[in-house]
């Protein structure tokens, strides 16, 4: 929480919220961000159990990243990878706004850690970054860029939506549409966003991303997911460094980071194809899609298998 840490709005549980539709009870903190946290909460009335989202009003803060989040859901309606809003509202005594939603299970870096080796099945691991990706192309349908892929930032649904992936976190997507539908003028720098460890060349660069940005996010991701040794820059912090790891990569380094994995043709093929992509560039998500799927065959798997959490039954 770095200089936001006094901004903690920290609610116990019992805490009870009131919007103009309903009573809401804190029953546990489920997560803390750089802005606010979230909690599991209940509807006093109902006992539908919810994810409440909350964050501190201040004057100093340009974007409100629950603004985005708000924005975005809304815009996207009811996406089969993204969470419905139930409730929102602004307490302007304490403060705060809150975004109450569909509650979901565990994120895929929490799945993960259960797992004895840490990641999921060369199957799973696909299978998951495919719905990953379609979340992903939903939100480049809607004329905006995550800049924050990574397993905290997607998670499984609960009980019979064990199978379904959401996505989770737009506090720092942005619009790459303009309102005529067509792609904004690129600026000539920018500043770093989102995390080092799943971040594309271009936000090393401080040139402005796109969808093909967020493509390769979604690679590392993949990546992460399916490493037993990890992704290569995973104990790099200096940003430069990791930059540096990231690009060797694409050469020297390139069959070292794919060791291990049982099937890797198309998982180059992949690469090679988001590597070639410029800002300006569609991006075939099908091409992408359809190696996932060709990669699980090549492996003896199926890509709408259950996943690993599935078959051993706990999402909760
Ligand atoms: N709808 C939801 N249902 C259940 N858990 C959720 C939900 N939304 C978020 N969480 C959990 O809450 C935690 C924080 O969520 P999220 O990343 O959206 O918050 P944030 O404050 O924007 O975080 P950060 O600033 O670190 O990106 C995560 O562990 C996530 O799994």
């Amino acid at each position: 929480m770095s200089d936001e840490d006094d901004d903690d709005l920290n609610f116990k549980p019992g805490t009870e919220i009131s919007s103009s539709k309903a009573t809401y009870v804190v029953s546990k903190l489920l997560g803390e961000g750089g802005f606010g946290a979230v909690y599991r909460v209940k509807d006093v009335k109902t006992e539908k159990q919810y994810a409440m989202k909350v964050e501190r009003k201040l004057e100093k803060r340009k974007h409100s990243k629950l603004k985005m989040e708000i924005a975005i859901l809304k815009l996207i309606g009811n996406g089969k990878h993204f969470t419905q809003i139930v409730d929102r509202g602004k307490k302007d005594k304490e403060g705060y706004f809150f975004l109450v939603m569909e509650l979901v299970g565990k994120s895929l870096a929490d799945l993960k850690l259960e797992r004895d080796l840490k990641v999921f099945s060369f199957t799973t691991g696909l299978g998951v970054a495919q719905q990953c990706l379609e979340a992903c192309e939903a939100l480049h349908k809607h004329g905006f860029i995550h800049r924050d892929l990574k397993p905290q930032n997607y998670a499984c649904g609960l009980e019979k939506q064990k199978h379904l992936i959401y996505i989770l976190d737009f506090g720092i997507a942005r619009k790459f549409l303009n309102t005529k539908n067509e792609l904004k003028t690129p600026r000539e720098s920018v500043g770093f966003k989102g995390t080092v460890r799943f971040a594309p060349l271009a936000c090393h660069k401080g040139t402005e991303m796109g969808p093909k940005d967020d493509c390769e996010s979604w690679f590392y991701l993949l990546l992460d997911l399916i490493l037993t040794q990890g992704l290569p820059w995973r104990k790099i912090s200096d940003k430069n460094d990791v930059l540096k790891c990231k690009e060797e990569c694409r050469k020297d380094k390139r069959e070292a980071m794919l060791s291990g994995l049982p099937h890797t043709t198309e998982l180059n093929r992949i690469l090679d194809y988001i590597d070639k992509q410029q800002y300006h560039d569609r991006v075939d998500y099908d091409y992408i899609y359809k190696m996932l799927e060709e990669a699980c065959i090549s492996s003896g798997g199926k890509i709408d298998a259950p996943y690993d959490w599935e078959l051993e039954g706990d999402t909760k």
